[in-house]
């Protein structure tokens, strides 16, 4: 449990006790498994050199230290250990001078919600699908008390590891990661404020996911959703064929009516539609972090508004929704 030790911690000390029952036999049936990569990763992890700062910085690029805390040298041993975490997707992050170019611009998708949240002021919020945690650094900078973040990724969750093991403790003892399924949560409503980016596409059940969604909710707390939408009126629901965008994983693109009215119907009020943008092969990106495939190669090149399968390409919305 030595892993999730100071998390566990956390959840006791505070006002999500609990979920400390439900959640801490999970970690421990996890940590049973054999993780394949898992363990190489944690190595590179143990290996990092021990690099202090008070200096952080949780805005556009999430950032702790600066070029002269650390020598060169071991700002080369940082690049080198770091590197063995790739495809790094999720940031920008900087340490100690050494900028991680990440896939995605993460903080655009952040700018674009970020001003319509209002104050996280003293609030526990969860990011279910965190990816890397990005945001939950830049949701401790939009003021909330602690941000907890689920994701069945190993590798986000060292390259989480890495970035909380320089931040102060002040700060790091204020983000948590549990590598778990929206699915193997309770249905507790404990939190104020629940995210959900980027995920409902990838749901089979995407009603159910709303739904477990709503259970981690307080009643009038707040749920921010950003997903893949389609073309068309309220009764519109676009299935892609076996890939989008090469993506196998890829079921329900509603419209924006219809997830609207989806919200509805699963308990949500003051549903409002935030954003709707096309994502740009500027903000999703090849970088020296990340060098498999990527938005550029899963369109069309001569008709950047398709896929390469030939549909409409990638445009996502942000839905604020409260629980009723
Ligand atoms: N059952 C599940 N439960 C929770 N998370 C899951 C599950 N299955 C997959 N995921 C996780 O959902 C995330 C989706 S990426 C969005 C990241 C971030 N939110 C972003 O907005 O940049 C989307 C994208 O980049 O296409 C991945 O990290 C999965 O591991």
């Amino acid at each position: 449990m030595s892993l999730f030790r100071d998390d566990l911690q956390a959840l006791l000390n505070g006002p999500l006790h609990p979920w400390l029952a439900h959640v801490a036999p999970q970690l421990a049936s996890w940590q049973q498994q054999p993780h394949g990569d898992f363990k190489r990763w944690q190595r590179v992890l143990a290996q990092l050199p021990a690099l202090k700062s008070d200096t952080y910085q949780l805005g556009d690029t999430v950032s702790v230290g600066n070029i002269e805390q650390a020598s060169d040298s071991q700002r080369a041993q940082l690049q080198g250990l770091l590197k063995q975490l790739m495809p790094w997707r999720k940031g920008p992050f900087e340490l100690f001078g050494l900028h991680i170019d990440t896939e995605w611009r993460s903080d655009w998708k952040w700018q674009r919600i970020a001003p319509h949240l209002g104050d996280l002021s003293g609030q526990q919020v969860l990011d279910v699908g965190c990816g890397s945690g990005y945001h939950l650094w830049r949701m401790l900078e939009s003021g909330a008390d602690h941000a907890w973040g689920i994701d069945p990724g190993e590798l986000f969750l060292t390259q989480f590891q890495a970035i909380r093991s320089y931040m102060p403790a002040a700060i790091a003892k204020r983000a948590h990661f549990f590598p778990l399924g929206v699915e193997h949560l309770p249905t507790q409503n404990n939190f104020d404020t629940v995210f959900s980016m980027g995920v409902l596409y990838h749901r089979r059940s995407p009603i159910d996911f709303l739904y477990q969604l709503r259970h981690q909710l307080k009643r009038g707390g707040q749920l921010v959703l950003e997903t893949i939408i389609s073309e068309g009126d309220e009764h519109h629901v676009f299935m892609p064929g076996e890939r989008y965008a090469k993506m196998r994983n890829v079921w329900y693109l509603p419209s924006t009516g219809a997830l609207s009215h989806w919200l509805k119907r699963c308990g949500f009020s003051e549903i409002e539609l935030l954003d709707v943008s096309t994502t740009t092969t500027d903000e999703q990106r090849r970088t020296p972090w990340m060098e498999n495939e990527s938005l550029a190669d899963f369109i069309d090149p001569n008709r950047p508004n398709l896929t390469i399968e030939g549909y409409a390409a990638p445009r996502r919305a942000v839905f604020r929704a409260r629980r009723a």
